[in-house]
This record gives C-alpha cells, structure tokens and sequence, in this order.
C-alpha cells in the first residue's frame, strides 16, 4: 500500500516581478484525509502547488513532501502524482498513447495503463484521441495519469472542473477512497461549495497569505450557532424557557436560542412536559465565512496574523509583468522530474515520433476551443526533451557500436505487450 507523506509549506513567498503570488505560506496537509486548497481566482494556489512540485522556485521559504523537496525525492512519480491542467494532453494521441508514454518513460509496466484507465472509468474510450475528450473526460485521464506510479500523495488542480454532477459525486468517493487508503490528497479549487462535499481539512488562502486551516468544522466558532425550536404550544415553550433563564429571539419559524446546544433545549423543554415540532441546529452560512475570510473581515485564529490586511492592488496580466528573478531554463527541478527514457526501444520512438503527426489528425475542435497553456506548454517542453533525450542516448550508443544490440522488448518494461494493446495504442 502506498504510504502518505505530510506536505510542509514552510513561510513559502512567490514574486513575479510587483505581483506577489504566494506571501509566506506556512501550512501542513496531512495524509488520510483530503484536504482542500481553497482561495478566489488569482489567491496563489496553483503557484503554491508548483513550487510544491519543484515546477517553479520559491523566492523565499520550502515546500516539502514528508520532509523532502521535489527535486531531493528518490521515486518522485512513485511519491507524488500531481494534475495541474487537464487540457495538458497532445490532441493528437489517444488516452492509452498518452499513458503509454509517461509509463515508458518511468519504467511502469504497460499494464498499469490500463488498470489506471479502468479505475477511473475510461476503459471504453482509452482508444480514443484526446482532442475529441471533453473537459471532464480529460479531467479523469489527468487523475488517471498521476495514478500511474501509485503514489501516497496526489496533488490536482481544480479537478472537479469540467465534471457533471455525477462526475463530481464520482470524484468526491473516489478522492475519499484514496484518502481512506492512507495517502495524501490535497485538492484546490476556487468553489467552497464543491470543496466543502469533497474535502475534510481546509487550508484557506486569500492574497497570498493564508487565512484558514483545520478542519472543516472549524471554520465557524461554537457560538455563532443557535438552536431554533418550536412548539404546537409556543407559548408554553417561551414561558419554559424563560422559567430556566434562557434567552431566545423570536423568529417566524420558531424561537432561537442562541450559543446553545439543541440537547439541553430540548430538555428544558421536555422536562416541562411540552412537545415539539422543531429542534433544529442552525450556524452561519459557510459561504459567508469563506467570503468574510478571503475579504479580511473575518480573522481565523488558525491563521491569526497572517490575514490579509488591505485589498489587493491591481494585477496586471502575467504578460506585462516583468520577472524580477526569472526562472533559468533546466533547473535541477526540471532534470528531477524528467524520468530515464530508454531510447532503444522501438515503441518509445515510435511515441516520440507520434508527436510529429500532422494537424490534420487533430479534431477540428481542439483548434476551435483551445488555447494554449503554461501546462500544454510543459508537456511540450517534456515530450521534446523526452525527445531530445533520447536522440543523445541512441547517438552515444551508435558511436558505441551499440546499435546492433537494440533489444526488442521493452527495456523499461517488465511485460511484453500483446497484440491488442499494441493495436490500441
Ligand atoms: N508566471 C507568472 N507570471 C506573472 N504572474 C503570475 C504568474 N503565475 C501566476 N501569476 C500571478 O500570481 C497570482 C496567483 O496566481 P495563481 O495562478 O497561483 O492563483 P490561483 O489561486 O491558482 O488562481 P485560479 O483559481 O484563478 O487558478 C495571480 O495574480 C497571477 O496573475
């Protein structure tokens, strides 16, 4: 079974030029449960998430995965699975090519691919190019992708976007299952709605900075409940009540007892042999404590001090910001998170070479909806190192003399593929 890692984000800062993206994170995400990463548009979490995953350097402060950075991890796609996009897919290949792929490239056997495929739900279609995929469709590939190395700690970016109502309830067991299973899930999204259904620990970030974390239930304060409770005899239940001392407003739809617990209501109540119609618990709405917190309104003692003070400035588009520290092409981040190819292998050229396929094969509809993003642009910049990396390697064999001895089965592999497997993909 995969074990769990605590996530450290240690007075984690992130500038890009004015704009500070993350200001001095310092939160813990444990495994067993799912935790959600919540904060409005443009709060830092998906910057947060990729310093976490070594993809961009902090300016200042750590994140680290049970003790260790991303770079420092032995197996890190046995470790950490990580979806931060789900269009970050070539259109042009189909989900079991795609999978294929990655799984060569870090020495997982073939038939993972498939069992990631079927765990969640797109056997039927794995055959399929993925530029005919709809956003949820490429939502579950992006998590079947992170299962790959069946890592204790999964990271995904909004992954409920895109999804039905069905998809979403899918996600939420599905999330909770992993959890139960002992590994860390840690699942952003700018909706405390959905994160609410689906996660049992928050961390809040607003600006920035954090400004919640705990449990779910604690975002509101046990006096901020009251109970409502009613009667077919009000009057009788008002002179109970009053006869106890107990202090309550009167509402339409009862009496409501404020900073009380509906046990002790209901047995004043009964002690005054009165019958009720309503006993009920009732707290302040959760999307106005979220708001109240991102808005600065509300200080969490969780996160007391590090609330954000004042309303953000303007931000300008991330194309007009100027990188004060810009990040250097091939960090040691990079090289970590680009798995050993094995170039002699005839099928991972045959992928690599996938890539040149021409437009034409491209659904029109992906060149209708899509635009390009940082993540298409990281797959490309992975599949061309992949590229690149292996054209180095079978170049030093041929010098080598090597060349003869190209083996005929998958290297990385510890399974032959079958003949249907090779027609899928
Ligand atoms: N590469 C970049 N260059 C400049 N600014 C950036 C860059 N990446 C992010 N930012 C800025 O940093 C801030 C935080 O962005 P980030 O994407 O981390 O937020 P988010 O909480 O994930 O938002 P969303 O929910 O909209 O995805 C934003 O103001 C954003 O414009």
């Amino acid at each position: 079974m995969p074990v769990g890692h605590v996530l450290e984000f240690a007075g984690v800062t992130k500038r890009f030029g004015p704009v500070m993206a993350v200001d001095g994170l310092t939160a813990r995400v444990e495994p067993g449960v799912v935790t959600g990463f919540l904060g409005p548009n443009g709060a830092g979490k998906t910057t947060s998430l990729r310093i976490l995953l070594g993809l961009v350097g902090a300016t200042s402060g750590t994140a680290t995965i049970g003790g260790k950075r991303y770079r420092d991890l032995d197996h890190p796609l046995q470790t950490v699975g990580a979806a931060l996009e789900a269009s970050s897919f070539h259109p042009g290949r189909t989900a079991a090519n795609h999978l294929t792929v990655y799984a060569q490239a870090a020495g997982i056997a073939p038939r993972r691919v498939d069992e990631v495929l079927g765990l969640v739900g797109l056997a039927d279609v794995a055959g399929r190019k993925v530029g005919g995929y709809s956003l949820g469709m490429r939502q579950r590939l992006g998590l079947a992708g992170t299962l790959l190395g069946d890592p204790g700690v999964l990271v995904l970016d909004e992954p409920s976007n895109g999804l039905d109502p069905e998809g979403i309830k899918w996600i939420r067991g599905f999330l909770r299952e992993l959890a139960a299973q002992g590994r860390t899930v840690l699942v952003s999204s700018h909706m405390l709605a959905e994160i609410q259904q689906q996660a049992d620990a928050l961390m809040i970030i607003s600006r920035g900075r954090l400004v919640f974390q705990g449990p779910l239930y604690a975002l509101t304060e046990p006096d901020e409940y009251s109970t409502v409770v009613d009667a077919p005899d009000r009057d009788a239940l008002r002179a109970a009540l009053s006869a106890r001392g107990i202090e309550f407003e009167v509402l339409r739809s009862g009496l409501s007892v404020p900073g009380s617990d509906p046990a002790d209501v209901g047995a004043t109540a009964a002690a005054a042999g009165i019958a009720l119609s309503t006993l009920q618990r009732r707290g302040p709405a959760l999307e106005e404590v979220f708001l109240d917190l991102v808005n600065g309104t509300r200080v969490h003692s969780s996160a007391a001090g590090m609330a954000p003070v004042a309303p953000a400035a303007e931000v300008p588009a991330p194309s007009e910001v100027p990188a004060s520290a810009p990040e250097p092409p091939g960090t040691p981040e990079d090289a970590a998170t680009l798995p050993a190819a094995n170039p002699d292998d005839p099928e991972v050229l045959e992928n690599a070479a996938a890539l040149e396929e021409s437009p034409d094969d491209i659904p029109a509809t992906w060149d209708a909806d899509h635009t390009k993003t940082d993540s298409d642009v990281e797959a490309d910049e992975f599949f061309s190192r992949f590229d690149a990396h292996a054209a180095a390697e079978a170049a030093a064999d041929a010098d080598a003399g090597a060349a003869a001895s190209i083996p005929e089965g998958r290297a990385t592999t510890d399974e032959p593929a079958t003949d249907e497997s090779e027609d899928q993909r």
